[in-house]
């Protein structure tokens, strides 16, 4: 649809459809988004609760990496971490990101019943019985990335902290300090969750990642999704190429179980 013909062909490298091309595993078993269908999703009983333990000094800064904008963690210590959930171990706070639309009928990567949200927050994190990050990147168990829809409702002063920060980061490469931020306050009230095997939804989609897509949406307004929207994928000085529509869409389930914590 013309959404994708413009990312296929933006400034901005080859979009979606030609990841294929250069990356095989595009095409792979456990590729990342899907479409929950909350139906056919499997409750599991022996699924344990999320546990996120998040320190606000772990944050570090705020960049425009030219897909998208993220806040990036002090990960060398175990101070912000995810336990608990699907998962076994004890797995870091990276980085968090979003992903959105050029309107609020579509930018959520995951859908539900087919349903696209205007917005979705993903907060990474890796395997510590890895060395480092790029490692686990690579291994089956390796990332953990909790997805949090956004609604559009009323303006969310949580997230209006995240926001105030992009006028600095407007272009490509363009990074600025971000202290002292609780990544927990941009979770919803609710942690149940559905979980699945999957990837990376951006080259090199790596097929590393335990989803863990909460049910519950935190509010966005349709102003604060206009400043997702100020940012551009080019560098200064560039032909200015505003930032949106920068999601994959589902990709086959090909046989796999999508679990509940819920009933
Ligand atoms: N949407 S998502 O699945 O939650 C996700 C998670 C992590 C990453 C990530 O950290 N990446 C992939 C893209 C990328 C691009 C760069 O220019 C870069 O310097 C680093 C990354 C990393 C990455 C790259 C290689 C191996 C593992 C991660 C990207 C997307
Ligand atoms: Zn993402």
């Amino acid at each position: 649809t013309v959404e994708f013909l413009h990312f296929a062909n933006s400034s901005h490298g080859p979009g979606p459809d030609k990841w294929a091309d250069d990356y095989p595993v595009a095409n792979g078993p456990r590729q990342s988004p899907i479409n929950i269908v909350p139906k056919e999703a499997l409750y599991d009983s022996a699924l344990k609760p999320l546990k996120l333990k998040y320190d606000a000094s772990n944050a570090k800064g705020i960049l425009n990496n030219g897909h998208s904008f993220q806040v990036d963690f002090v990960d060398d210590i175990d101070s912000s971490t995810l336990t608990g959930g699907p998962i076994s171990g004890t797995y870091r706070l990276r980085q968090f990101h979003f992903h959105w639309g050029a309107s609020n009928d579509r930018g959520s990567e995951h859908t539900v019943n087919g349903i696209k949200f205007p917005c979705e927050l993903h907060l990474v994190h890796w395997n510590t019985k890895y060395p480092s990050f790029g490692e686990a990147a690579s291994q089956p168990d390796g990332l953990a990335v909790v997805g949090v829809f956004l609604k559009i409702g009323a303006a969310n002063p949580r997230l209006q902290k995240v926001l105030d920060a992009l006028d600095a980061i407007r272009t490509k490469g363009k990074q600025t300090t971000f202290p002292n931020f609780d990544a927990k306050t941009l979770l919803p009230t609710s942690l149940d969750y559905w979980t699945y095997d999957g990837s990376l939804t951006t080259p090199p989609l790596l097929e590393s990642v335990t989803w863990i897509v909460l049910k519950e949406p935190i509010s966005v307004s349709p102003a604060q999704m206009d400043k997702f929207r100020s940012l551009l994928f080019t560098g200064e000085g560039d032909a200015p190429c505003c930032m949106v529509d920068n999601y994959r869409p589902p990709q086959p389930l090909k046989g796999r179980l999508v679990r509940a914590s819920f009933k």
